[in-house]
């Protein structure tokens, strides 16, 4: 599905926050990136639907080198790609209907009608409702995003991915803001999405509780190196000193 290889990313102001980092994502997986704070997983997201652009290395998505192809064909993987962010990035003025259905408008040629106008056709809407039944929200479609909880803004950022159609998810830190019962019932909607849907997912996380409830595979990064790529439960007491440092103690979520 995805593999990224050599992968460099150095900041403007001289900061290199990956260093040339290898992986291959396999369709269907769950992946979760891991590392401590800093160590390149916002930026490894951000490289791969090129928010950020890379200094040097490939992706390669479905087959097609993305790394450096340019509008039309970029706008085209980019509808392939979902993402959700720790801080959702809905309009906080508009209803959650209104929100889930600019998810659409990465798909359509005239990105003016209904993002203007407000007209959108009868077959999304119905859509956008079915998107929120899939995360539990429909009652929520007329409310204002900024009336939300956090656990419901997530919902409802994750419905608005399901408008693209993704084949793959990338969801950056999606619980960190949130408390933990409501972010394991944010999880059980990303799993939901992987095993019932056939999202591939990419999820930077901060707990391993998570990571081993919910992931297929990990990668863990340092330095913005990677350091360790296998399965949740190879994570062993000494794979977790060396990427999170021996003064690191585990902390659970429940
Ligand atoms: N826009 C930017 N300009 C310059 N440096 C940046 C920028 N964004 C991130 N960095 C730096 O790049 C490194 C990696 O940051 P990144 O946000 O990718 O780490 P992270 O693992 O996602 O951290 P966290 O878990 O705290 O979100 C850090 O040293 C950070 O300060």
């Amino acid at each position: 599905m995805l593999q990224v290889k050599d992968l460099v990313k150095t900041y403007p102001n001289g900061t290199k926050a990956l260093k040339g980092v290898s992986f291959n994502v396999p369709k269907g997986a769950f992946l979760a990136v891991i590392g401590l704070s800093g160590s390149g997983k916002s930026t490894l997201l951000r490289c791969i639907n090129r928010i950020h652009e890379p200094t040097s290395g490939s992706m390669i998505f479905e087959g097609r080198d993305i790394t450096h192809v340019k509008e039309q064909q970029l706008r085209e993987a980019r509808t392939k790609i979902g993402m959700v962010f720790q801080h959702f990035n809905l309009v906080n003025r508009r209803n959650v209907l209104n929100n889930v259905l600019t998810g659409r408008l990465g798909r359509l040629e005239n990105k003016f009608l209904g993002g203007i106008f407000q007209k959108w056709p009868e077959k999304w809407i119905e859509e956008a409702y079915q998107a929120l039944r899939i995360v539990g929200i429909e009652d929520k479609a007329l409310i204002r995003a900024d009336g939300l909880s956090g656990g419901q803004k997530q919902r409802v950022a994750i419905a608005r991915t399901l408008m693209q159609h993704p084949d793959l998810l990338l969801a950056d830190e999606p619980v960190a803001s949130l408390d933990p019962s409501t972010s394991y019932s944010v999880m059980n909607y990303l799993r939901d999405l992987n095993q019932k849907h056939n999202i591939t997912v990419v999820c930077n996380l901060h707990f391993l509780s998570l990571v081993r409830d919910y992931s297929t595979h990990v990668i863990a990064l340092k330095n913005g190196e990677l350091v360790f790529e296998g399965k949740p439960t190879d994570i062993t007491e000494k794979w977790f000193k060396d990427i999170y440092g021996s003064d690191a103690r585990e902390v659970e979520i429940h």
